[in-house]
């Protein structure tokens, strides 16, 4: 389990995220939902280490990650951000080496090519293994940072928005493979969805924030019902139902006006 006890962020006077306690449950796939600027990425980066906890406790498995060494951290969880800088004269086989390097620590072995060439194989970059990052769409670029993040083969996977730029068969295998990953090998995923439904269809378990804080949590079919997702997103939205999982429908028509009002209250 990733334990966040009384975790405050601020970034000069304005808070962004406050007081936030959370238990994110091990070998589940979790969503993290919720408007932009909700505090999403925020989170998922401070569980990563990748920014200073200000307040608060967070223990990945029982380890403090303020006291646990960079290594260990790295052979328990993996992150895929959000990657604006692409170091562009790197090849896709070179960055989802990097993935390794917790294992080898600059000696890759048999088996570390084995889990790199089977992690370009997963996301179907098999034939791009050798071009330059900056030779690739943006779904490609985005499908080579997530094998990156699945080489390093760790207990926990998290991943902010990694649907970004995926076509819908790109998007909905991610999701599978996922899904498919918790179920076959007990690793725990946390992502942020934007789209509810991928979250409606795949995930175990959901986080609903808003304005720095805890909106909701729980099982997907007890979150995802209209009235606390319209409040959430401050639109009206409904939810019907297709195999048994909830179905989130926002198609129907409402004028600019009605829903930019919603939006700002
Ligand atoms: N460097 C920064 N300086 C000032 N404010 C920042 C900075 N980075 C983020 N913020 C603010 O922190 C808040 C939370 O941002 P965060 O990226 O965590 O939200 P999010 O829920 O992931 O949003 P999105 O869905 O849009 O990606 C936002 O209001 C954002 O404007």
């Amino acid at each position: 389990m990733i334990r966040i006890e009384s975790v405050q962020h601020h970034i000069g006077p304005a808070p962004i995220l406050s007081d936030i306690s959370l238990e994110l449950p091990k070998g589940r796939l979790t969503a993290l939902i919720g408007p932009n600027g909700a505090g999403k990425s925020t989170l998922l980066r401070l569980v990563a280490r990748l920014e200073r906890l200000q307040a608060g406790r967070i223990a990945v498995d029982g380890q403090d990650i303020a006291r646990t060494p960079t290594e260990t951290l790295a052979r328990s969880l993996a992150i895929m951000g959000q990657h604006n800088n692409v170091a562009s004269r790197l090849r896709v086989s070179e960055l989802v080496g990097f993935g390794r390097w917790p294992h080898h620590r600059g000696r890759p072995r048999a088996a570390d090519h084995a889990a790199v060439a089977a992690a370009i194989e997963a996301v179907d970059l098999g034939p791009l293994a050798h071009r330059f990052l900056d030779e690739l769409s943006g779904g490609q670029v985005q499908r080579a940072f997530l094998a990156m993040t699945f080489a390093q083969d760790t207990p926990w996977v998290l991943l902010d928005e990694p649907l970004n730029n995926l076509d819908m068969a790109h998007a909905r295998a991610l999701m599978a493979r996922l899904a498919g990953v918790v179920r076959e090998s007990g690793r725990s995923v946390v992502t942020v969805v934007h789209e509810v439904n991928y979250a409606a269809a795949w995930a175990d378990h959901i986080v609903a924030m808003k304005n720095g804080r805890i909106f909701a949590q729980g099982p997907a079919e007890q979150v995802l019902n209209e009235a606390l997702l319209s409040e959430l997103y401050g639109t009206p939205i409904e939810v019907s139902s297709h195999d048994g999982r909830p179905l989130v429908l926002h198609h129907h028509a409402h004028s600019e006006a009605e829903l930019m009002i919603r939006v700002a209250s």
